[in-house]
């Protein structure tokens, strides 16, 4: 696939897609945060070119939020998804999802939809989504004990790109390969020419080196394990909860086990992850513990059995009466000879008993295996001195023994981790994104319990016959007062129709109402509603409420708007707050008059609130539809008002009703007279 051809994605931004693995297959995914790890590609663009991707993929390069007020509704829409989400992934998922005029599209996200509004939210799976987020790759980790070498320009050029680990060094003879051998624990030969090569050190010829980055680089694999521990652990549980509720992440068979749908064993995960620690290193094996304790602690260690040995000797020192011949302390004092000799001779066994001590304490100390205490041995027990002296060659020569036996003990473990690691990247990708995708579907499934939503039709006039929209016991959740108090609301528009009612009847409310069902019908979501079923618009014009009368510059720009607008305005749904407040109201009357005519006849689904329902009426040269939204009555100074506009009624304005109280009320023939005005 072209990437270019994703809408939104330019030359720059195809260049940084194409740094991931598979381009292609991850921008169709949809996996936002797959394609987020492009370089300079932040969540919120990748969510745009996922949408872009689904775009292309149906064919679907319309618009169909025309007006800034339908792109707010949207924006309202997405955002109460949002807040049922736990993860900033799901937050960014949900962002894919658009109002499409493609009905592949909009069947697709049903699909996804219906599947969502199925799972059971629950509050173990919710908890355990808290700490999930998408892998992360960890900075490039430095190895300095090994090294590629190669005899080739363009392997050498390779190594560098793919192993950014290592070192790779130019080698053109088995002599610069000895001599690398010589700097580093071990040298990895890429050329096959060297193949037989017989070198001393840890060197080995391997051309597949730059194909098993697991077994060249364990470090790689170790450091993004280490890094996502957390995200992993979290990604485990979350499938653990959710099929202990018995909704498993990918909808497996809730009996056939605790984590049967997981992609991963995920003991083995765990028991994996278990053994490797934050840093990447290796963590909870014993041995590697002695082995580094014993290196950290050989110098304290040396020094503290040196002070058992002189403690020792000072003791016994102290206990002995030395005799010493004159002629032999006259000979001793003439050979200039040192007092320490008289330890030799004189206390030869303590000396030795010391120097025992000494050694066990050194081999106790630092936990050392029969082999090493050898060596260890040889650290104490030169010329008897007081205090007691060490070897320090000898320290060094252990200190080499185990550095040795250390770093092979945790090549081996790295190797061996890496190699069970090996088996789960792949599959942890995998449980990671069912995971945060399983956070997509619940904050679905909760919008869709929360506000009592259905799976509305969204219909194409063309086979279906009437356009327009239906809604039954539509609810809004955009709403001033609590959902609960939210009445329901029926409402059925094919054609273009004016909107009338009593001042704070619910017009706006319903206009918002109608808005947000077209719109989250179109994105393929659920609605608010008992049932509904809409046209599949190709696009929604929503005009709110103006602020005011326009001056003559901004009201002749707010009719070329309109002009534009019955311009080809078949498939559209056109709503528009209060047009009047425009101008004056004669005027304005006749302009939304002709502007209805101009819908109707291009069969657009129409609605226009207005309290010159009358006046409009009287201007059109055609039948125009007027619903009303009806007061029930005054109760106690307020308003009951039937929420659900009746159909082809004029509704009666709030000042109409006050008056036919007063009317009632007082009789009267002023209030009479009144009355018969309106
Ligand atoms: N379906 C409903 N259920 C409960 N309350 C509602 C409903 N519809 C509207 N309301 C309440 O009525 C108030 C007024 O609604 P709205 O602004 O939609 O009326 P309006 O007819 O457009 O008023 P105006 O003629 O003054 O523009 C809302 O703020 C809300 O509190």
């Amino acid at each position: 696939m072209e990437l270019e051809a994703i809408p939104g994605v330019g030359a720059k931004t195809a260049a940084a897609l194409r740094e991931l693995d598979d381009p292609a297959a991850t921008v169709e995914s949809g996996d936002v945060a797959a394609i987020a790890r492009a370089p300079g590609v932040n969540e919120a663009r990748a969510a745009r070119i996922a949408r872009g991707a689904i775009r292309r993929r149906h064919d679907d390069d319309g618009r169909v939020l025309a007006t800034d007020r339908a792109r707010e509704l949207y924006r309202e829409a997405i955002d109460l998804l949002r807040e049922r989400t736990v993860t900033d992934y799901a937050a960014k998922r949900l962002e894919t999802f658009y109002p499409s005029a493609s009905a592949s599209r909009i069947a697709e996200a049903q699909a996804f939809s219906a599947d969502a509004t199925e799972r059971e939210p629950d509050p173990a799976v919710r908890e355990a989504l808290a700490d999930c987020a998408p892998l992360s790759d960890p900075p490039t980790v430095r190895v300095r004990d090994r090294c590629l070498a190669t005899a080739d320009a363009e392997t050498l050029a390779r190594a560098e790109a793919e192993m950014p680990e290592l070192s790779v060094e130019t080698v053109e003879d088995a002599r610069d390969v000895s001599e690398l051998g010589r700097s580093y624990a071990s040298v990895i030969v890429l050329d096959e020419t060297f193949a037989g090569l017989d070198v001393e050190g840890d060197v080995v010829v391997r051309p597949d080196a730059l194909e098993t980055p697991s077994e060249t680089v364990p470090e790689r694999l170790l450091a993004f394990f280490a890094e996502n521990r957390e995200r992993l652990e979290a990604a485990a549980t979350v499938h653990e909860a959710a099929a202990a509720a018995g909704d498993p992440v990918s909808g497996g068979d809730p009996d056939s086990g605790i984590d049967a749908d997981a992609p991963v064993d995920l003991d083995r995960l765990r028991d994996a992850l278990s053994r490797l620690d934050d840093d990447g290193t290796i963590a909870g094996d014993a041995e590697l513990d002695r082995l580094t304790a014993a290196v950290d602690d050989l110098d304290a260690a040396v020094s503290t059995a040196a002070s058992v040995a002189d403690d020792r000797l000072r003791e016994a020192i102290r206990e002995r009466d030395v005799t010493i011949e004159g002629t032999d302390f006259l000979s001793l004092v003439e050979q200039g000879a040192r007092v320490d000799s008289l330890l030799d001779r004189e206390l030869a066994d303590e000396y030795d008993e010391a120097v025992d001590a000494a050694r066990d304490h050194l081999a106790d100390a630092l936990r050392l295996e029969p082999e090493e205490a050898e060596l260890a041995e040889r650290v104490f027990g030169g010329d008897p001195s007081f205090p007691v002296d060490h070897d320090e060659s000898a320290v060094s020569r252990l200190r080499t023994e185990l550095s040795a036996a250390r770093d092979r003990r945790a090549a081996k473990l790295k190797a061996d981790l890496a190699s069970d690691l090996g088996d789960l990247r792949e599959p942890v990708e995998e449980l990671v994104r069912n995971a945060l995708e399983l956070d997509v579907e619940l904050a679905i499934s909760r919008f869709a319990r929360d506000f009592d939503c259905t799976l509305p039709d969204v219909v194409s006039p063309e086979e279906d016959g009437a356009g327009g929209f239906r809604i039954e016991g539509g609810r809004s959740p955009l709403l001033d007062v609590d959902f609960a108090d939210v009445e329901p609301v029926d409402y059925v528009v094919s054609g273009a129709t004016l909107l009338s009612g009593v001042n704070s009847g619910g017009k706006t409310s319903t206009l918002d109402l109608v808005a947000l069902v077209v719109v989250l019908a179109q994105m393929g979501l659920p609605v608010p509603a008992e049932s509904a079923t809409v046209e599949r618009f190709e696009e929604i014009h929503y005009y709110a409420k103006s602020q005011g009368t326009l001056d003559a510059g901004a009201f002749e720009a707010t009719l070329r708007d309109f002009g534009d607008l019955v311009d080809g305005a078949d498939g559209r749904l056109v709503l528009v707050d209060e047009l009047e407040s425009i101008t004056e109201p004669g005027a304005s009357a006749k302009i939304i008059a002709g502007i209805l005519e101009a819908l109707d006849d291009q069969d657009a689904t129409a609605v226009f609130v207005s309290h010159l329902a009358r006046e409009i009426r009287d201007a059109a040269d055609f039948e125009v539809a007027v619903d009303g939204i009806e007061a029930a009555g005054l109760v106690d100074g307020e308003l009951r008002v039937n929420r659900s506009p009746k159909k082809g009624h004029l509704a009666r304005s709030t000042p109409e009703l006050i008056v036919e109280k007063l009317a009632d009320d007082r009789g009267g023939e002023f209030y009479g007279d009144l009355l018969e005005k309106f």
